[in-house]
């Protein structure tokens, strides 16, 4: 863990190193994925096999190694405890409420030079859902996922997800039952989305690849983007708490932890005004991080990434954030939505003391998969727009074109391009 103060005077020098850190994605892993992306286009399902083989220890031979077919998701399903159906029903309908909520208007109206005009919004035809399944299952990945390409319409939904070393998670086959998934791959890593982009023999290509994974898969959706639309960059995760001295820091160090726990390159950075507080937090770290059984990866993402950073005072704070553009924000302070005015860059923010961000990764509503690596900047969180396209449109009466059609002419002749001229010119009265 790094410990920085503003008052200090090598802080900027050492901020900026934070911000501008590409964490996730460094050259090895960079030319890596585009190796295997080459052969994945270039091999197909034979490429998909070794690579299977090579990273999750599961070989895939038969077609239920391939594939989990549906009726094995249903099952799943049926046989789930009963408590844990019912967490996973008031996810998934939390969850559409929400995204059902997204859904955008087509426009159609007729302006003041009588010209029609307007969009229309239409699903894509398919979509490759990415479900990770390396260190941890993320079922309620599937869900964020699932439901909102659902909720667009999108008519075939396909997830991908690694089964290491030939293991598949039932909650995982419950939530593609619920949430009406159509097929499910048993491939992960920047290979399974080679094989969503580019299609192999068994695998039908996609339309939009979307959902978070770890540095390869990140890295993988960011080159094929253009092969295929993507949702955005959701790579290893980030939380940023910023917290005064009135927090109990054993909360603030669970919060912390969370996300570390997720992968060595995660990140987790507290922002405090009170430095006895920083050190109880760090404290608490500690003893928490020991007792997890997930402490290899916590440990080595706190103390590779991790970052306390001190300020004179609270005002400091969203400034600091705003650079970071962090995937997750936690405002642990009095009065949360005055300091969330002040935050442009966030991918979701987490508003007083009593929304612990994990409660935002389950059953809250709103997408969990959110832009990491600062791409808060210009990205955002999921959404049903993300399974969706527009369509414009334009419709001219004669009187219409006679209306705006001159002024065509005249930019089009001025543009050196007559034939444009010339086919809006032979229409007008
Ligand atoms: N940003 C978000 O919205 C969000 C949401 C949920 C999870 N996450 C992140 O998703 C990630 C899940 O990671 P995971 O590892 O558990 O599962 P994963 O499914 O993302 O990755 C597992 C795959 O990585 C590939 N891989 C592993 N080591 C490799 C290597 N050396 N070379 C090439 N490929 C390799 C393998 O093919 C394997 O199938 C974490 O980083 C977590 O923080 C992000
Ligand atoms: N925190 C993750 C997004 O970075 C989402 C998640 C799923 N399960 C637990 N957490
Ligand atoms: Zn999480």
């Amino acid at each position: 863990m790094q410990l920085l103060k503003t008052s200090d005077e090598g802080f900027e020098k050492a901020f900026r190193k934070i911000v501008n850190d590409r964490r996730e994605s460094d050259g090895d892993v960079t030319q890596g994925v585009t190796s295997i992306l080459n052969e994945v286009q270039r091999r197909g399902d034979a490429a998909v096999i070794e690579y299977t083989m090579r990273f999750d220890g599961h070989h895939l031979t038969d077609d239920d190694d391939w594939r989990i077919p549906a009726e094995n998701c249903a099952r799943a399903y049926d046989e789930l405890d009963a408590d844990l159906r019912d967490a996973l029903e008031l996810a998934a309908s939390r969850i559409r409420a929400y995204h059902v909520a997204q859904m955008p208007q087509d426009r159609d109206y007729t302006d003041a030079a009588g010209v029609r005009l307007g969009a229309r919004w239409h699903p894509v035809d398919a979509a490759g859902l990415y479900v990770p399944g390396g260190r941890a299952a993320y079922p309620s990945s599937l869900l964020m996922n699932a439901i909102p390409a659902k909720v667009a319409g999108v008519g075939r939904l396909v997830v991908a997800t690694p089964t290491p070393k030939g293991v598949t998670n039932p909650l995982v086959l419950a939530a593609a039952h619920l949430a009406g998934v159509d097929e499910v791959w048993r491939i992960g890593g920047a290979q399974a989305v080679g094989a969503l982009a580019y299609g192999t023999g068994r695998i039908q290509p996609v339309d939009v690849i979307t959902g978070p994974g770890n540095a390869w898969v990140a890295e993988a959706k960011r080159q094929l983007y253009g092969v295929v639309g993507i949702d955005m960059v959701a790579g290893p995760s980030e939380i940023l708490v910023i917290a005064d001295g009135r927090n109990n820091p054993d909360w603030i160090a669970a919060d912390l932890l969370s996300q570390a726990e997720h992968d060595p390159n995660a990140q987790s950075i507290l922002i405090t005004d009170d430095a006895k507080f920083a050190w109880q937090v760090e404290d608490r770290v500690d003893v928490q991080s020991s007792m997890l059984a997930t402490r290899k990866t916590a440990r080595t993402s706190w103390d590779d990434h991790g970052v306390i950073i001190i300020v004179d005072s609270m005002d400091e704070a969203p400034a600091l954030a705003n650079r970071l553009a962090a995937e997750h924000v936690e405002l642990a302070v009095d009065d949360p939505d005055a300091m969330f005015a002040q935050i442009r860059h966030a991918g979701s923010v987490f508003l007083g003391r009593h929304t612990p961000e994990a409660i935002g990764d389950y059953v809250a509503g709103p997408n969990h998969v959110l832009p990491t690596g600062r791409r808060a900047r210009f990205a955002s969180g999921l959404s049903v727009l993300d399974f969706m396209k527009r369509t414009s449109f334009i419709s001219a009466t004669p009187d219409a074109l006679s209306a705006i059609g001159p002024a065509g002419v005249a930019l089009a002749t001025a543009e050196g391009l007559p034939a444009h001229a010339k086919s809006i010119e032979m229409r007008l009265k």
